[in-house]
C-alpha cells in the first residue's frame, strides 16, 4: 500500500502573525482530520439517536427494574439517581463528540486512559494525534512529522497504550514476572528519555503497565533488576540500550512496537550503527510495529528509515512542503553581536523579551556554555561533559524555577518541553537548520507563544542560509539599548519610592534639604538620579549596532567609490588615521550595495575617526542610527558539511529595525541566586550525547 501524505494546509506566504499562523495550521490540520470524521460523525448521529432512545426508552426495558425520571414515574430513588447520572455522563460524551471532532471521546481510548488525560487537562488530540492514532493502533507502521510543540509525543504513547491494554498487541503481550518488554523507544539524548519515561509512567500506570529508563551516566544495577523482574515498555539512549543487550539482560523476543523518537537525530552518524544494532536484534521484524518521529525529516533520513519500516508504512506529514518548518507560534528575531558583548548583551535581552518567563541560551561548545553560565547571574550550564547526576539536578531546578536561566548546548535542543520558556537564545548560527528548529521549538510550544533570539555576527554569519532553509521571515532587530532598560526600571523604581514608608522622611529630609541647596539641579534633576540610584544605575551605557559593544558606536565609511573589500575599507582608513586606531574598531562589514563600510568605534575615539576625515578627500565618515543592509558571507562556518556552500560574498538581506519593542512590563524578573556555573564532572558513562554536546 502506498504511503499517505498528509499536509497541514498552510499555504499563504505573507501571513501578519505568528500566532495566526499556528492557529491557521492547527485549525487546518483539524480541518482534514474533520473531513475524515465525517462519515464518523454521521454515525455518531445516528448513534446519538439510538442512545438517546435507549436511554429513554429501551434502557428502561433492558433494565427491566426501574423507570428514570426523564420517563416520569420514580420506582427506586437509588436507581433513579444512577440512571440519571448515566444519562448525564452519556450526554456530555455526545456533546464533546459533536463539538470538537477531535475530542478524545471520538477516539477508541479507554476509560482510564481518557480519565488520566482529563486529569491532565487534555479533552482533545492534536492534529498530529488525531491524525495517526487509529492508524497506530489498527497496526500500521507510521512515520510522523509536525512542528515543536506540537505533541508527538503522545501521538505514540496513547495508540501504542490502547494497542498493549485494548486492541491487536493485548492477546499476544506478556505479562507476569519477567516479562519481556513490549515496547522499545529510542530517543537521543537523556533527558528526553526521562522526559518520554515520565509520560508513560504517567498514562501507561493508569493501565497497570510499567516502563523503565535506561541511559548512561546512571548505574547498571537498578537497571538490570528492572528488566530483570519484568517490565512492558522500555525507554533509552542507544548506547545503554546496546549495552544492556551485549549483557544479555534485553530480550526482544516479545516485542510489539518500536519507536524513533526524534527520528532524524537517531539516524544521524554516531547514532545510526548503535540504531541498527538494536533495531537488527529484533529477529521477526513482520511482528513489532515500528514508528518513527520528529518534526524534522530531511530527505536522507527518510532513505535509511525505509529499512526498518514495512514498505505499506504511512506517512503522516504535518509540515510536507510548506514553507515554514520552525514553529509558526515563535517570533524569530535576528540580532547581531560579537562573541565579546554577548554576556553584556545577553540580560537585556532576557529583560526584553522573557516576559518575566524562564530562558533558555543554546551555545556551540561546552566550554562556552559554562563560561557564559558563569557570567550570567542565576544561570547555570547544561551539556554532556557535566556529571549525569548534576544534569538531572539542574534541569529539574529549571523545571521547577530555581534559576531561570538555562545555557545548554544542542543537549538541549530536542524535545525538551519546559514550562513557561518564554525566550531562547541562540549566541551564534547552528550548523544546521534542523538545529534551528529544534533550538527555537523549546518555546511556543503546544499553541503558546514564544520569542526565539538568534545573535549572529554580521563579518562571519549567514543568516540568509537557515532563513531559507527553514521557512522563517526573521526580524532583524538591534540590541536593546541600556537607556530602554533603565527607563523601565525606573518605572519599578518609582513604585518602589512609593511603598516606602514615610517614617524615613524626617530622618532624610535634612540631607535632601542640602542637596537641593547646594546643587544646581532642579528638583526633578536630583530625583531622577535617585530613581537611577535605587533602580542600579549610575551612568547609561550606550550600545553599538553592529557589535552589541557597550560604548561603542557604529560609524560608516564612504569614499565616493564602491568598497570591494573590508581590506580596502582598513587601507582607506590607515590614510588619515594612525595605526592604532584602526585597529581599535570591532567588526567590520560592508554595505550591501557596496558603497560603504560599517564598523563600531570606541565612544572615547570617535572624536579622533570623525575629526580625521577632515585630513582624507572623498572620505566619509557619519555615525548611523540605524544599521543599514549588509553583505553576508556567504561561506561562513555555519553549514559546513551538508549546506555547505560556494566562497565570496553574497547579498544582505532585509533591513534592521531599531524598533525596539519589548515587554517592560513585567521587568528585569527572572534572575534568581542560583549557584553559577553546572559543575564540571566526569564523562558520565557511554551516554550518546557525552561526546558530542
Ligand atoms: N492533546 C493535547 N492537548 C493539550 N496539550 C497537549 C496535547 N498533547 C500534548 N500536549 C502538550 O503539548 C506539549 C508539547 O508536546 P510534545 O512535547 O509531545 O511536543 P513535540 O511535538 O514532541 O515537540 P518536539 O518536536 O519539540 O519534541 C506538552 O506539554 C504536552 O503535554
Amino acid at each position: 500500500m502506498p504511503s499517505v501524505v498528509v499536509a497541514d494546509a498552510q499555504t499563504s506566504g505573507k501571513k501578519k502573525n505568528n500566532l495566526k499562523k499556528a492557529d491557521l495550521a492547527e485549525k487546518e490540520a483539524a480541518s482534514i482530520v474533520s473531513e475524515n470524521k465525517k462519515e464518523k460523525k454521521s454515525k455518531n448521529s445516528k448513534e446519538k439517536k439510538r442512545k438517546v432512545s435507549k436511554i429513554t426508552g429501551d434502557g428502561a426495558e433492558e433494565d427491566g427494574s426501574e423507570t428514570s425520571s426523564e420517563l416520569g414515574e420514580p420506582v427506586n430513588s437509588i436507581g433513579q439517581k444512577r440512571k440519571k447520572m448515566k444519562f448525564e455522563e452519556e450526554r456530555e460524551e455526545l456533546e464533546e463528540k459533536e463539538a470538537d471532532p477531535n475530542a478524545i471521546v471520538n477516539f477508541r481510548i479507554s476509560k482510564p486512559l481518557r480519565e488520566a488525560l482529563k486529569a491532565k487537562g487534555i479533552e482533545a488530540l492534536f492534529p498530529i494525534q488525531a491524525k495517526t492514532f487509529t492508524m497506530i493502533l489498527d497496526g500500521s507502521d507510521l512515520v510522523g512529522r509536525a512542528r515543536t510543540g506540537q505533541g508527538k509525543t503522545l501521538a505514540f504513547v496513547l495508540p501504542i497504550l490502547e494497542s498493549l491494554t485494548n486492541g491487536l498487541a493485548k492477546t499476544t503481550r506478556k505479562t507476569g514476572y519477567g516479562r519481556a518488554p513490549s515496547v522499545l523507544v529510542l530517543l537521543p539524548t537523556r533527558e528526553l528519555a526521562t522526559q518520554v519515561f515520565a509520560e508513560f509512567e504517567v498514562y501507561g500506570g493508569a493501565l497497570g503497565l510499567n516502563s523503565c529508563c535506561l541511559y548512561g551516566g546512571a548505574p547498571y544495577q537498578p537497571q538490570q533488576i528492572q528488566l530483570k523482574r519484568g517490565v512492558d515498555i522500555v525507554i533509552g539512549t542507544p548506547g545503554r540500550i546496546k549495552d544492556h543487550i551485549e549483557r544479555g539482560n534485553i530480550d526482544f523476543r516479545s516485542l510489539k512496537f518500536r519507536v524513533l523518537d526524534e527520528a532524524d537525530e537517531m539516524l544521524r552518524m554516531g547514532f545510526v550503527e548503535d540504531v541498527e544494532f538494536i533495531l537488527g536484534k529484533v529477529e521477526d521484524a513482520r511482528n513489532v510495529q515500528t514508528l518513527l518521529f520528529s518534526a524534522t525529516l530531511p530527505e536522507w533520513v527518510k532513505q535509511i528509515s525505509a529499512k526498518f519500516l514495512r514498505s505499506d508504512k504511512k506517512t503522516v506529514d504535518l509540515v510536507g512542503n510548506e514553507k515554514m518548518k520552525a514553529s509558526a507560534s515563535v517570533r524569530h528575531i535576528v540580532l547581531p553581536c560579537s562573541a565579546s558583548a554577548r554576556s553584556q548583551l545577553i540580560p537585556d535581552i532576557i529583560s526584553c523579551y522573557s516576559s518575566g518567563g524562564r530562558t533558555i541560551i543554546f551555545t556551540e561548545t561546552k566550554d562556552s556554555a559554562s563560561t557564559l553560565a558563569g557570567l550570567l547571574p542565576g544561570a547555570r550550564a547544561l551539556h554532556g561533559d557535566i556529571q549525569q547526576a548534576t544534569r538531572e539536578v539542574t534541569l529539574a531546578g529549571f523545571r521547577a524555577g530555581k534559576f531561570s536561566t538555562l545555557v545548554a548546548t544542542n543537549v538541549a535542543a530536542r524535545g525538551l518541553d519546559i514550562d513557561d520558556v518564554q525566550l531562547i537564545i541562540q549566541c551564534e548560527p547552528p550548523r544546521d537548520v534542523e538545529a534551528y528548529i529544534h533550538r527555537s521549538g523549546r518555546t511556543g510550544r503546544a499553541g503558546k507563544t514564544g520569542v526565539a533570539v538568534m545573535l549572529y555576527d554580521p563579518r562571519k554569519a549567514n543568516i540568509s542560509k537557515i532563513e531559507k532553509e527553514s521557512g522563517v521571515k526573521f526580524e532583524h532587530m538591534t540590541a536593546p539599548q541600556p537607556a530602554d532598560i533603565a527607563k523601565v526600571a525606573g518605572a519599578d523604581a518609582v513604585e518602589k519610592i512609593n511603598e516606602i514608608s514615610d517614617s524615613v522622611i524626617p530622618i532624610f529630609k535634612a540631607a535632601a534639604e542640602d542637596l537641593l541647596n547646594s546643587s544646581e539641579l532642579s528638583a526633578a534633576e536630583l530625583l531622577a538620579k535617585a530613581l537611577a540610584k535605587a533602580a542600579g544605575y549610575t551612568e547609561i551605557k550606550t550600545r553599538s549596532l553592529l557589535s552589541s559593544m557597550e560604548n561603542y558606536v557604529t560609524v560608516v565609511l564612504e569614499c565616493g567609490s564602491q568598497i570591494h573589500s573590508p581590506s580596502f575599507a582598513f587601507g582607506v582608513l590607515r590614510r588619515f588615521l594612525p595605526e592604532g586606531k584602526v585597529d581599535s574598531i570591532k567588526g567590520l562589514a560592508l554595505t550591501a550595495d557596496g558603497r560603504g563600510a560599517v564598523f563600531d568605534v570606541a565612544s572615547e575615539h570617535l572624536d579622533a575617526f570623525l575629526a580625521g576625515q577632515n585630513n582624507a578627500a572623498g572620505v566619509r565618515l557619519e555615525v548611523v542610527k540605524t544599521l543599514p543592509q549588509l553583505q553576508e558571507r556567504e561561506n561562513s562556518n555555519q553549514f559546513r558539511g551538508r549546506f555547505g556552500s560556494g566562497g565570496g560574498f553574497g547579498r544582505g538581506r532585509g533591513g534592521f529595525s531599531s524598533d525596539r519593542r519589548f515587554s517592560g512590563g513585567r521587568g528585569r524578573g527572572g534572575f534568581g541566586n542560583g549557584s553559577g556555573r553546572g559543575g564540571r564532572g566526569g564523562r558520565g558513562g557511554r551516554g550518546n550525547s557525552g561526546g558530542r554536546w
